[in-house]
């Protein structure tokens, strides 16, 4: 798994960036600009032209903003594929008014439907797999996206982003709770709130839920993704397993990249000094620098001083790093994230023994240098990795996650029990015998599941992460294993293996697997495919293509899915790990 989005307490590098602006108003903190109207003295013909052109150029922007709409979204398509929202827009509105609405072109499509600031009385239907709680505007032909929020609830929300068939708009207030009867499944808890940037930060979403409830949420997230994206029939999917839960549920976070911006004083100042050097003097120590993450409904960052899902190592740490950069602001041209690693002082320092659950127990340091070594231990096996690079962030949950994958692997190599010895001994043949680990970082799945095979090998693009698995590799005295670094697809040219007796396991980035990498899994044809994604969403789209195999009529099925389920790499958040087994059909 990953984190990008999955790094729900981390922001976008740029907040601004990630929500386009509505309309051509002014910027937070920017002035607004002046429209002067129409020259002094002019008269109605001068007037009436004005108006004409007034007309043209608002014609101009919305043709513009279409475009740009209609652009965003094909490089969504494209890139990650539809977004899971479509489907709770399209089973609340119902298919024929979507239908309708599509059929009457994009200025509908993408229609600014509700101007910035529009407050809305919604009745809450569902939470979308983001944790936002879905409503249907009074019109009956547009959603309406609130975070914070549960089925049943009536709120109150102040719009400030219109997207595709829908809106976005923060929650005001609960103007009435879900009635107790339970037409509401999801009870609100809010004394389980546990920090006290919950209803500004855009970090986390569940923290009003009970544990349970929020496993229970993201079993149904990863049923409905496969539901929707996998395309299969649905017979062909088994249901959902219960969410493998994380043994922390606070102050696991091992990883915290707070972000910050220029403060908008020392932009404007050196837009107005126009690049000559600003004199130092001019930046007093107090000037105000947010460093935190992405504020909930806003563009700016919010200033955080500490994260409740961050280990107590980080938050003890995260104060200096803090105010090294509100000391050294005027030397950033603009604005960054900051990394905050949590690492073991040694490898002997995580004795299971000590768990409790403020994260206290293991003896661990914060490394804030992107090339510096970061420490972990899964079980019994070391992990050294860079810092900058990918590795798991919550070392709480690895040892249930890995023993799981363990145990699918061992119960789908093993001979099935039968009287007929013939048939177990060809089955005993097919039993796994070689490893592939594509994506596989700085070794996580290939080292700590070597034992299991005669070969191993891994790839990964990399190269400092590679560098670390084959260092990983001797540390831990694995002698079976092998690391390339490379696009995932290259491992097909590089190893011969026997499809029969080799089993892949496949943990992309967020996007999913490209075409290349699946024309040439299918090929290889291998035994058994465990696929873990941090996007439960593309990993169904790619579990689609696996099983309708070389077809596209999926005529020619080549794998049967075993399992799927989820694993709560991320509690408070609606981040979600897919775990999905396909084994090849005899
Ligand atoms: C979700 S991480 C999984 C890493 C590893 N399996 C683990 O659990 O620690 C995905 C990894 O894929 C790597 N990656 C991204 N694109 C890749 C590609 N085209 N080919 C190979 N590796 C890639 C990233 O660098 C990252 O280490």
């Amino acid at each position: 798994m990953s984190t990008t989005a999955r790094a729900s307490a981390s922001p976008p590098p740029n907040p601004e960036a990630k929500r386009p602006r509505l309309g051509n108003g002014p910027r937070n903190g920017e002035s607004p600009k002046r429209f002067n109207g129409p020259a002094a003295g002019a008269g109605a013909g001068a007037e009436a032209g004005s108006s004409a052109k007034a007309a043209k150029m608002e014609a101009k922007r919305t043709a513009h903003r279409l475009k740009m709409k209609r652009k965003d979204r094909e490089r969504t398509l494209a890139k990650t594929g539809e977004e899971p929202i479509a489907y709770d827009i399209l089973e609340m509105l119902g298919a024929e008014k979507v239908q309708s609405i599509l059929a009457a072109g994009a200025a509908k499509e993408f229609e600014d439907k509700f101007s910035k600031g529009t407050e809305l009385e919604l009745v809450i239907e569902r939470l979308s797999s983001h944790g936002d709680g879905l409503a249907k505007a009074a019109s009956g032909d547009w959603v309406v996206a609130v975070p914070r929020c549960l089925p049943g609830e009536t709120v109150r929300a102040k719009v400030f982003g219109n997207e595709r068939l829908h809106s976005k708009a923060d929650l005001v207030e609960i103007v009435k709770p879900a009635a107790e009867s339970s037409s509401a499944p999801i009870k609100r808890q809010d004394e389980l709130v546990r920090c006290k940037y919950f209803s500004s930060c855009s970090g986390c979403q569940y923290q009003m839920l009970s544990y349970d409830t929020q496993l229970a949420i993201k079993q149904n997230v990863v049923r409905r993704a496969f539901a929707n994206f996998a395309k299969l029939d649905p017979l062909l999917i088994p249901d959902t397993l219960p969410t493998i839960p994380s043994p922390l549920q606070y102050s696991y976070r091992t990883k915290l990249t707070p972000h910050f911006e220029i403060p908008f004083e020392i932009r404007q100042e050196r837009r107005r000094t126009r690049g000559k050097e600003t004199p130092t003097s001019f930046f007093s120590d107090d000037v105000d620098v947010a460093v935190g993450f992405g504020r909930l409904g806003g563009k700016d960052v919010l200033d955080i001083e500490e994260c409740s899902i961050a280990t107590a190592t980080i938050n003890g740490a995260l104060p200096a790093e803090r105010q090294k950069v509100k000391c050294a602001i005027k030397s950033y041209k603009n604005g960054a994230t900051v990394l905050l690693r949590d690492s073991l002082r040694s490898f002997e320092s995580l004795a299971e023994d000590k768990t409790t659950e403020n994260g206290a127990q293991y003896d661990t340091e914060v490394v804030t240098n992107h090339k510096a070594g970061v420490k972990e231990r899964v079980n019994d096996t070391k992990f050294d990795s860079p810092a900058g690079a990918f590795f798991q962030n919550n070392r709480s949950i690895l040892p249930s996650l890995l023993g799981y994958v363990r145990e699918q692997i061992i119960l789908h190599s093993t001979p099935t029990p039968t009287a007929d010895t013939a048939a177990a001994e060809s089955d005993q043949e097919k039993a796994s015998r070689y490893l592939v680990d594509a994506y596989c970082g700085s070794g996580l799945f290939s080292l700590c599941l070597a034992d299991l095979f005669e070969q191993v090998s891994g790839v990964e693009i990399s190269q400092d992460s590679i560098k670390y698995a084959k260092t990983n590799a001797e540390l831990n005295g694995i002698t079976n294993a092998q690391f390339l670094a490379g696009n995932a697809e290259d491992i097909f040219a590089k190893i011969a293996y026997p499809s029969d007796k080799t089993t892949v396991i496949i943990d992309p980035p967020r996007r999913g697997c490209d075409e290349a990498f699946i024309r040439q899994l299918l090929e290889l044809d291998p035994w058994l495919i465990v696929y873990v994604s941090c996007n439960v969403h593309t990993q169904a789209r790619d579990v689609g293509q696996i099983v309708r195999g070389r077809s596209a009529d999926g005529q020619e099925r080549r794998y049967d899915v075993l399992s799927v389920r989820g694993a709560d790499l991320f509690p408070q958040t609606h981040h979600v790990e897919g775990v999905c087994v396909l084994k090849r059909r005899q």
